[in-house]
Formats: structure tokens, sequence, C-alpha cells
């Protein structure tokens, strides 16, 4: 043990250096906001059953530290608060709209060398019972408060949709689409094309996919290459969150965005600071979630991922100083 004595594992590398007192400063700033819009606050418990996050995020052994409990049941530490609130949604028997926050750590193994944490802090609200548009906006309208109220200086976010994925992954028929769209892969698109033979739109609009980042007018300039209803929905709905956005400005459309969670069924969000290449916040909407268990509601939240927070913060310091 005693070459151990003054290290810290790998995975722990990052949440042993977070700066606490900004920590909980930027905490009592969002749990303050949350609480003024009436989401109530939950602890949760840092203990779950693996086959719960096996099933709905497709973990395994790889992405979660999993242990076998005194009942002899597989077990793991928190890997995610979405899922355990729509379990306590269930379990609640209700079909009104309650609103929940949280604050606390999720614990998922990372790439190795990677120099990433397995230990992420995550604060975030989720709105259970509230469809479409409505609780998009809502949602919308939270995300840009918190990221107001931190006072992040040059913000961007970034809006995606689950839908237009599924629907792209539907027509085409092939995993290799996740990796080429994720990477924007523009020559590899290329091939795959021409390897499946498209044609037509649907040809025309995945050689274009890879270049379509942009704004708005980007964005509906897509809409006269799209001939299928589903993709033009999820490009609709995209726009109705830009004309309520207060952040115009700051906001960008990724119709490649890959949904980072699997249960994402509508608008994906993400939030990004100018100081860090990943994401601050993320967050979507998850419509089908609470039929595992035994609901069909309609739900959207995000989360801040703290950790990039700070470091990007304290980046933004450094830089002013
Ligand atoms: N749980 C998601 C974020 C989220 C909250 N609500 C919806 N999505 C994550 O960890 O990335």
């Amino acid at each position: 043990m005693e070459e151990f004595k003054y290290l810290i594992p790998e995975e722990s590398t990052d949440a042993a250096s977070l700066d606490a007192t900004k920590l909980r400063s930027i905490e009592s700033q969002l749990r303050s906001l949350f609480q003024s819009h009436g989401y109530e606050e939950l602890m949760l418990p840092t203990f779950e059953y693996a086959n719960l996050y096996q099933e709905i995020r497709n973990d395994n052994e790889e992405s979660m530290f999993e242990f076998v409990n005194g009942e002899g049941k597989l077990i793991t530490l928190r890997a995610d608060f979405t899922v355990p609130i729509a379990r306590l949604y269930n379990n609640a028997h209700t079909s009104a709209t309650r609103r929940y926050s949280y604050f606390g750590k999720v614990y998922r193994i990372q790439e190795r060398h990677k120099g990433r944490s397995s230990e992420l802090y995550q604060g975030g609200m989720e709105l259970l019972g509230k469809g479409g548009y409505e609780g998009d906006a809502e949602c919308l309208a939270l995300v840009e408060a918190s990221m107001k109220s931190i006072g992040i200086t040059n913000p961007k976010l970034e809006l995606g949709h689950a839908k237009f994925f599924h629907r792209l992954e539907t027509l085409v028929q092939d995993d290799r689409l996740r990796y080429i769209l994720d990477k924007k892969a523009n020559s590899r698109m290329k091939s795959f094309v021409e390897e499946k033979g498209f044609t037509g739109s649907l040809k025309e609009l995945l050689l274009k996919l890879p270049y379509s980042f942009g704004d708005i007018e980007d964005l509906k300039k897509m809409k006269d290459i799209i001939d299928d209803d589903i993709l033009l929905e999820a490009i609709d709905e995209m726009i109705a969150m830009y004309d309520i956005s207060t952040m115009k400005e700051d906001m960008v459309f990724d119709l490649c965005m890959v949904p980072t969670q699997n249960y994402y069924t509508g608008i994906m969000i993400k939030g990004y600071s100018y100081y860090s290449a990943y994401a601050i916040l993320s967050g979507g909407r998850y419509d089908k979630l609470l039929s595992y268990f035994d609901k069909e509601v309609p739900a959207i939240g995000f989360s801040y991922h703290l950790n990039t927070l700070l470091e990007a913060l304290s980046k933004e310091d450094e830089a002013n100083d």
C-alpha cells in the first residue's frame, strides 16, 4: 500500500480539485432559480440496481461501477438522475405535471487516459407531465435564465432533435450513420452514400448534413431540400424554439446531433461556454422513458455538468487576468 499513500485513483482526478466555494455559489444560484419556478428539490439514492441503467441507457460493466450487494443482486453507483426521477414519478401514481430539481454526483466509468473524471457533479431539472411546445418552452426558458444568472460570457446554445436523428436511422438502416453524423465526417458520408446507392432527396440531404451546422437561416434552407414529414416536423419544432428564445444571437442548430442519452425523443439542447470544448449543460425531451415503467407521460429536462462549467469559468478568469 505504501506506494499509493499520497495518490488518488485516476477516476477521481478532477473531482478532487473542484473549487467547493465556487461550486456551492453556482449551486445556490441554480437552486433559487429552480425554486422560484416551482421545482421541488429531490435527494436521490446513490445505489441503484444495475439492471435499471442496463435496460434504459444501455450501460454495462464498462460504463458503470458495479457491485454485488448483500442480497446477491447487482447494484451500481447512480449513473444518471433522469432515470431514477422517472421511476419516482411513476411510483407517485399521478399523471399531473411535476417539477423536480436535483444536485449531486453521477458516476460513470470514463475511457482511460482521457483525463475525465468518473465523478460528475450535476445540477438540473426535470419537468414531467408536460409535453410538446409548452414543455419545451418552459425548459428552454430555464436553460436561458440559468445561463444568464451564472453569468457565462459568450455562451452558445446548440439545438438538435432526436426525432430527426431516429428518422434518419430508419431511412438509412445502417449503424455507421451514427458515427458519420457525430463526427460530421463529410468524406465518409460521400463514400457511404455512394456505397448504399441512395438517390434523390435523401442523397442530397445526407451529403449536405455534415455542412448544415449553422444559424437559423441555414436551418431554414435545409427545409428546401427535405420532403419527409417527420424530418420537417422536427425542424419546425427547432424553429419554434428559436422564435421564443431570448438568446437568438447565441443559438446554433446541429442536425447531426447524436442523442447523448438514448431515451431522448425530441428537442435536444446543449450549452457551451467559449472556454469549454465540452458541453456545460445538456438535456432533451424524453417522452418514452416513462413507458419503461407503467406510464405514457411526456417529459423534458436538462443538467448542468458542473465540473465542466467550473473548469470553463476558471479558464475565463485566467484569460481576463
Ligand atoms: N441526464 C442527462 C441530462 C438530462 C436531464 N434531463 C434530461 N436530460 C445527462 O446526464 O446527460
